[in-house]
């Protein structure tokens, strides 16, 4: 026993090397309540450890004995109590879940993360690759022409890449696509960025590589690369050389090349061509070369959920020489427009599917993407984030126009998309206010809500997307701090997000108590991907080294199997934690009413529970499978809830008094022998008879605590799905009723065990058995299981959220109740998000998680409908409010 004690520091030790070299590899250590929990349940029993420690030396002491064994006998009650294989006995759930989802291709570099992962409840998809496939599909071009007044204007859809000849500036559109990228040849392959691959091969133009000379250039000092273009050509044997090349970035949004045209009339004559965001070009360009309805082109596509790349030039006049060191931001400006490069997103065949799982489960889906906001908005309608039955706002600022405090102004306006057919508009006053307003929407525009406080009734009653843009992201950041946290509640889209835009949102939403996973694949998303609770990463490149989680199939599959794997693994860490704690206090109650004759167990009985019983049923309790299905709940993250407490120490209640029972008992038997102690000197005998019947009794318990903590459905299958410990449980009792029945005297020599000369007896412990596993098994079921975390839990749960939402009242009424200003006015989001943001502030001081969780809670299960939106005359008698928390309650 003292040398569990070396084994308690060892194990203490090493947690703790652990826990420093990940605090080195992951700044961010996970803030997770389990964890904390674990910590604090731990302490409670070392307390307990404390009590039969003195109780052990008042003991000893009183019965005179020698210092060295009142040492042992004191240490033996600590290491009963702190069990040293807890440690080992947590991480066979997050072993056998990592198995599990090895098996599913999704590799895990953070064990400690997968228990996390079953507290998720907000998922962040990136769009490009993870929602939509990779390989995007070439849909047109639409070159922009030069007018003989010298207007310019975009010319009708072009589809054929390989015939210049008709495009205006003698195709210099298609000479942009073939050069403008960073593709490479390995093995005469050419690799690298799907979106270059496809417009280049779509061009039919090919590509010579050139030798790399210094083994120091610098990356984007790539030596010349010889792009030609294809036989039927109108210059078949031109030969362009790309001498420099910015690369792409998702922060600039774009990339560069400069190229060098040997046929050129002077030598040193070189083009810069540049390829990005619509946006993004835009801004570089010469005014005078984009033509006017470029915006509202770029937004036609957008709204029908293509991803467009615009397409510039610019003549150089420079030499090799300076052409290869100039800088980046000396070239790319006074652009001159080419065009517009028109793809296709195709959302992946499984998105859908998962995206309404996640969100049937309550879980919070929100797209984060670097792509257009239409686009984006899009999109997310047609994989389901933006939900059918409900309308997108974008939330928008106004560059240079400030409101009385000097803020930039910000707007809400109303997103028409292509997909927006598909809302149920049964409401006929939505109908009227959409014919009043437009008399009929246009297909392809967004409008701006200016309405008149009459419609606004109509508006407020169906429920609301928000999305916003990674421009407008930042205006609320630095000038409305104290809006964030309201915004990303109820924000679903981000678009035109930079990477550390992205790993901004996510640590707002974990700021809100949200326990968020990032799904992404490209190098743009690696900042999310650490910064998430939960990184899972659908590429083998860069994402895959910050992310945890990294899934060899490259669909957003991944993402509710991570999930339920992570709440079987919490589950099984819940039950093993109560386990380990139900089997040490049942072993110190043994011991303890065992000192009070000063005696103890035997080494062959400890040995049969610690190396026997616990060992193997701690092994296979973590085998029971995830359930198929993911529950609309997350299981509890709370250790030290009410629930857990009170089934630990009734089961303790139940254990002790069932133990006491045959303890008290066999004294009463005319054939029962006194257990004599040791004289000091002599080897000791340890054997005893009511060491014997409680040893008996206890093993029962063992098993039953195994079974009764195995929780099954909803996060974990039933414990008949665990074969192996179905097969164990029968073999455990068998031989327990065995041991007890039929004792043969060398399983009783090697146990410790003495002979219980009375059949009935033996009877009478197996009785005692049968009872307690049953009060046991009624009292975690019923008791806990139905009453305090079915009603009892889910009682104070409503009344907090009834709390926390009257506090969340919109405050925007005027004289008359009426909303004050329409929706299109900076000063009415403005306010109400500082109102609320206000009272959030007050609540935190009160109860900050809880309250923050609550609201998370609020947000999910009324549908994300952002409380600053809801009719001011309705919710100041909180009757639509008190309407979703009595929907709410339900679902509790
Ligand atoms: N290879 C490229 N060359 C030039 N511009 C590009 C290229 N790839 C993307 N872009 C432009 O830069 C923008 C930002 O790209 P980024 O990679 O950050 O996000 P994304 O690929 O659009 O979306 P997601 O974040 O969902 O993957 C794109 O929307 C596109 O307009």
């Amino acid at each position: 026993m003292i040398t569990d004690s070396a084994i308690v520091l060892r194990t203490a030790y090493s947690t703790l090397k652990g826990q420093l070299v990940r605090s080195i590899m992951y700044p961010k250590p996970i803030d997770f309540r389990f964890t904390k929990d674990l910590f604090k349940f731990i302490l409670f029993l070392a307390c307990i450890s404390g009590l039969g420690f003195i109780y052990t030396i008042i003991i000893m002491v009183g019965r005179k004995k020698t210092l060295h064994k009142i040492i042992v006998r004191a240490l033996d009650i600590i290491t009963i109590t702190v069990p040293p294989a807890l440690p080992a006995a947590m991480s066979v759930g997050i072993i056998n879940a990592q198995l599990r989802l090895k098996k599913k291709q999704i590799f895990c570099i953070s064990p400690s993360t997968v228990n996390t992962c079953g507290a998720i409840n907000v998922v962040c998809f990136d769009k490009t690759g993870t929602l939509t496939e990779d390989g995007l599909d070439f849909h047109v071009i639409r070159p922009i022409q030069k007018g003989i007044d010298k207007i310019v204007s975009f010319l009708s859809e072009v589809v054929d890449l390989s015939n210049r000849s008709t495009l205006p500036f003698d195709g210099e559109i298609v000479k942009a696509i073939a050069t403008c990228h960073s593709l490479t040849r390995i093995n005469g392959v050419l690799h690298g960025d799907p979106l270059d691959l496809i417009l280049f091969q779509k061009t039919g133009w090919s590509m010579e590589e050139g030798e790399v000379e210094e083994e120091t250039q610098l990356f984007d000092n790539v030596q010349p690369s010889i792009i030609k273009p294809n036989k039927a050509d109108k210059f078949p044997d031109a030969e362009y050389s790309v001498i420099r090349q910015f690369t792409f970035s998702s922060s600039l949004q774009r990339m560069s090349v400069i190229v060098f045209d040997p046929s050129a009339e002077r030598p040193n004559n070189m083009v810069l061509y540049s390829k990005g965001s619509p946006e993004m070009i835009l801004s570089l360009c010469d005014p005078k070369t984009v033509p006017d309805d470029y915006l509202t082109q770029v937004n036609a596509y957008a709204q029908h959920g293509f991803r467009l790349i615009a397409v510039a030039r610019r003549s150089l006049d420079m030499n090799f020489n300076k052409a290869s060191k100039i800088s980046r931001n000396l070239v790319e400006c006074d652009l001159e427009m080419l065009g517009l490069i028109v793809m296709e997103n195709r959302v992946k065949p499984v998105t859908l599917g998962v995206i309404n799982q996640l969100n049937r489960a309550n879980i919070r889906t929100v797209m984060v993407t670097g792509d257009n906001l239409l686009t984006g908005l899009s999109v997310a309608r047609e994989c389901g984030i933006i939900r059918p039955s409900k309308r997108a706002f974008l939330v928008e600022h106004l560059p240079g126009e400030l409101d009385e405090n000097g803020r930039t102004k910000l707007i809400i306006t109303q997103s028409v998309s292509s997909s927006d057919e598909v809302i149920d508009d049964s409401e006929s006053e939505i109908r009227s206010w959409k014919s009043s307003l437009n008399g009929g929407l246009p297909s392809i525009t967004h409008t701006e809500a200016s309405i008149c406080p009459e419609d606004i009734g109509s508006i407020v009653e169906s429920s609301y997307h928000l999305a916003i843009s990674g421009p407008t992201f930042a205006v609320i950041v630095h000038e409305y701090p104290e809006l964030v946290d309201q915004l990303v509640c109820v924000c679903d889209v981000f678009a035109r997000m930079a990477p550390d835009q992205k790993q901004q949102l996510v640590e707002h939403l974990q700021n809100v108590s949200y326990t968020v996973a990032m799904c992404g694949d490209g190098a743009n998303d690696c900042a999310a991907l650490k910064a998430a609770h939960a990184g899972i990463s659908l590429s083998d490149a860069e994402a895959s080294i910050a992310a945890p989680f990294t899934s060899r199939v490259a669909d957003i599959r991944c993402v509710p199997t991570v999930i339920s794997e992570g709440r079987a693994a919490l589950v099984t860490s819940f039950g093993i934690f109560k386990y380990m704690a139900g089997y040490s206090l049942t072993q110190f109650v043994t011991v303890i009413q065992l000192y009070s004759i000063l005696n103890i167990l035997t080494d062959g009985q400890f040995m049969f529970i610690d190396m026997f019983l616990i060992t193997t049923f701690a092994f296979l309790f973590g085998n029971t499978p995830a359930f198929s299905k993911l529950a609309n709940t997350p299981p509890p993250t709370r250790l030290l809830s009410v629930a857990s407490m009170t089934s630990v120490v009734g089961q303790l209640i139940i254990m002790g008094a069932s133990q006491f029972l045959v303890f008290q008992s066999i004294t009463y038997q005319p054939w029962f022998i006194e257990y004599q102690p040791t004289p000091e000197g002599e080897e000791e005998d340890k054997r005893s008879m009511q060491g014997t019947v409680t040893f008996c009794v206890s093993m029962f318990q063992y098993i039953t605590l195994a079974l009764v903590y195995s929780k099954g459905p909803p996060y974990r299958g039933s414990i008949l799905s665990n074969k192996p410990l179905c097969a164990l449980t029968v073999f455990a009792v068998l031989l327990c009723i065995w041991i007890v029945m039929w004792p043969h005297e060398l399983v009783n020599t090697f146990i410790g065990n003495v002979d219980i000369p009375s059949t009935n007896f033996r009877i009478f412990i197996l009785l005692v058995a049968v009872a307690n596993s049953f009060i046991s098994y009624m009292f975690e079921a019923f008791f806990v299981n139905r009453f305090l975390l079915g009603y009892w839990e889910r009682h104070k749960k409503k009344r907090s959220i009834e709390k926390i939402t009257v506090d969340y009242v919109p405050l925007a009424t005027g004289r008359n109740g009426e909303m004050q200003t329409s929706r299109t006015q900076t000063t009415l989001l403005s306010d109400e998000l500082i109102m609320t943001a206000e009272k959030k502030k007050r609540n935190e001081n009160e109860n900050e998680s809880e309250d923050s969780a609550l609201f998370e809670r609020i947000i999910s299960q009324i549908g994300n409908e952002p409380n600053f939106i809801v009719d001011s005359s309705k919710t100041t008698n909180l009757n639509h409010v008190g309407n979703n928390i009595q929907t709410l309650g339900t679902s509790f």
